[in-house]
């Protein structure tokens, strides 16, 4: 009986390692081989160090991995993810949902990278999966795979990933990071309170990337719109819902419409109503100011631009741009609290970079294209944040379409490898667990990083084709915020939240709310 158990699960995990997509995506790719190792040196996917015995188990073997078997949480992810590489080293094999290899050396990301291929794989959560699935929906980024993908990202790319995407936002952006600033000038706000202004501030500057419009997110609560409320409160019931599918709170949505998925259901619904009312209004907007002599920040808008091409439809421009906001809200707002807390625990690097904005911009001044690119200890202070508190579990996540090698260890395709930067990563840095921006400066006379660690030891946006879209605006986001607060306040955070523990559900964020209080220059 135990055998015929043990041979179902089995099966049913080789049926689980490939999902029918995407072996045929596969089968239409050029094969390669990757091996840097002597054939008959090579080792078994099965050698790769890992726990062992039940652990190991098709499908429950997840199950070993938390209470009551271990001291680990789902919502204590991260920390079982640094227990297990403590243990096993750079090269992890692990039951998470099916197997995994977990890789936390820079340089072993460097092959996956290399052999991502042209449509590299990341594995869609299973809930946003099921929802496209059950609802016969092609997808946004975060769902779609292939060929499928490269459609929707390559016509993407040509507005995206120009240099002057986002800058062509910063006057407006301007306008929404000095209405963050005041509202925290006006009165000291509570923790939970502080957290949702910062989602509102990201939910706002991104609002006006992809619908043209202040959505009015920071509005004191006494004078809110309800149809935004809606949407935000739809968008953070989203996320919710994701965290609590990804952290193994609910299991049961993988066979029924339970009550995790029915809330993301309904959230993710929401979220594409009001989108797709907000942009017909910027469609109309757009329409109206035509007429005009000279092009309108509006009319040079992505949603312009994007309109303009004809090789997108309007269906994909929504698709598009309601991706942009889902991704890009949460995600800037929960790194964003990081940079203010790592500012506010190093009251020496916050006046450093105080003088940097004081003397470029001034006490009052907007942020201009030109003022950012003399500013390289702002750009410093994100990027050290970034390395030091890491914004997601794992900063790379990828399914190869052909084995790989990888530490002397054949891994087949189709397994998924993740790489977090939790230990090794530390290892290429001195006082790793310091706030030390300056080691991101270039030097005046080289040009140059001194001591440069490896390529992707903080890759905070992941790598390749299907890098981060959004991440020039994260940036400029995020710099908007931290210069528009400086140049009026101090960042401080009350004692309870000097110590703050941070988890990790989609994106990095504290175990309790951090407690900011802010002081007049
Ligand atoms: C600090 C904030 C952010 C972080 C840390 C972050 C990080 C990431 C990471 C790690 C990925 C996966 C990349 C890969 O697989 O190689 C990603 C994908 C993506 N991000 Fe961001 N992101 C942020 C903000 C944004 C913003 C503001 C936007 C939009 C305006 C955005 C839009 C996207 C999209 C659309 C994808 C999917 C790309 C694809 O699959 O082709 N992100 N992001």
């Amino acid at each position: 009986m135990v055998v015929k158990i043990i041979s179902f699960l089995l099966k049913y995990q080789r049926r689980g390692l490939l999902q029918g997509s995407q072996l045929q995506l596969f089968s239409s790719l050029p094969r390669e081989t990757y091996s840097t190792v002597a054939t008959s040196t090579i080792k078994e996917f099965k050698d790769i160090p890992g726990p062992g015995g039940v652990a190991q188990w098709p499908i429950v073997g997840s199950l070993f991995h938390f209470k009551p078997f271990t001291e680990f949480t789902p919502a204590s992810f991260d920390k079982l993810i640094e227990y297990m590489v403590n243990q096993y080293g750079p090269i992890v094999r692990l039951q998470l949902s099916g197997p995994k290899v977990i890789l936390s050396d820079p340089k072993d990301l460097e092959v996956v990278y290399q052999n991502e291929g042209r449509y590299p794989l990341r594995p869609a959560t299973d809930l946003s999966a099921l929802y496209c699935q059950r609802n016969n929906l092609s997808g946004g980024f975060a769902e779609v795979q292939g060929e499928d993908w490269y459609a929707l990202r390559s016509p993407a790319n040509k507005f995206l990933l120009r240099a002057d995407c986002a800058t062509h936002y910063l006057p407006i952006q301007n306008l929404v990071a000095e209405d963050f600033a005041q509202m925290l000038e006006t009165r000291q706000r509570g923790a939970c309170e502080l957290a949702d202004l910062f989602f509102r501030y990201a939910s706002e500057s991104n609002g006006v990337v992809c619908f043209n419009t202040r959505l009015g997110c920071l509005r004191e609560s006494t004078n809110r719109d309800a149809e935004t409320e809606q949407f935000l409160n739809a968008m953070s019931e989203l996320f919710l819902q994701l965290q609590n599918s990804v952290s193994g709170k609910s299991i049961a949505h993988k066979f029924y419409r339970n009550k995790t998925y029915r809330l993301y259901e309904k959230a993710r619904m929401t979220v594409h109503e009001i989108s797709s009312k907000y942009l017909n209004n910027a469609l109309k907007e757009i329409k109206k100011e035509q007429a005009g002599d000279s092009l309108s920040l509006k009319q040079r808008s992505l949603l312009n631009l994007m309109m303009n091409d004809q090789s997108l439809s309007l269906k994909q421009i929504q698709i598009i741009l309601t991706a942009l906001y889902t991704a890009g809200t949460e995600s800037t707002a929960k790194n964003m609290q990081v940079l203010f807390y790592n500012l506010a625990k190093n009251p020496d690097k916050q006046e450093k970079l105080y003088e940097e904005i004081k003397v470029t911009l001034g006490g009052d001044e907007p942020l201009t294209k030109e003022a950012l690119a003399e500013m390289p200890y702002l750009k410093a202070c994100l990027k050290e944040s970034f390395r030091l508190i890491q914004p997601t579990i794992f900063s790379a996540n990828r399914v190869l379409p052909e084995d790989v090698v990888i530490r002397g260890y054949r891994i087949p395709a189709g397994i998924p490898l993740v790489f977090t930067q939790v230990k090794c990563c530390r290892a290429y840095f001195s006082e790793p667990d310091k706030f030390i921006p300056e080691r991101w400066l270039r030097s005046q006379s080289t040009r140059k990083i001194e001591n440069a660690p490896p390529a992707f030891v903080n890759t905070p946006f992941g790598h390749g084709p299907r890098k981060c879209l959004g991440f020039r605006f994260a940036e400029q986001e995020i710099y908007l915020a931290t210069a528009r607060v400086l140049q009026k306040l101090r960042i401080h955070v009350r004692p309870e939240s000097e110590n703050c523990s941070f988890k990790y559900m989609i994106f990095v964020e504290p175990e309790q709310p951090i407690s900011f209080y802010f002081t007049n220059r």
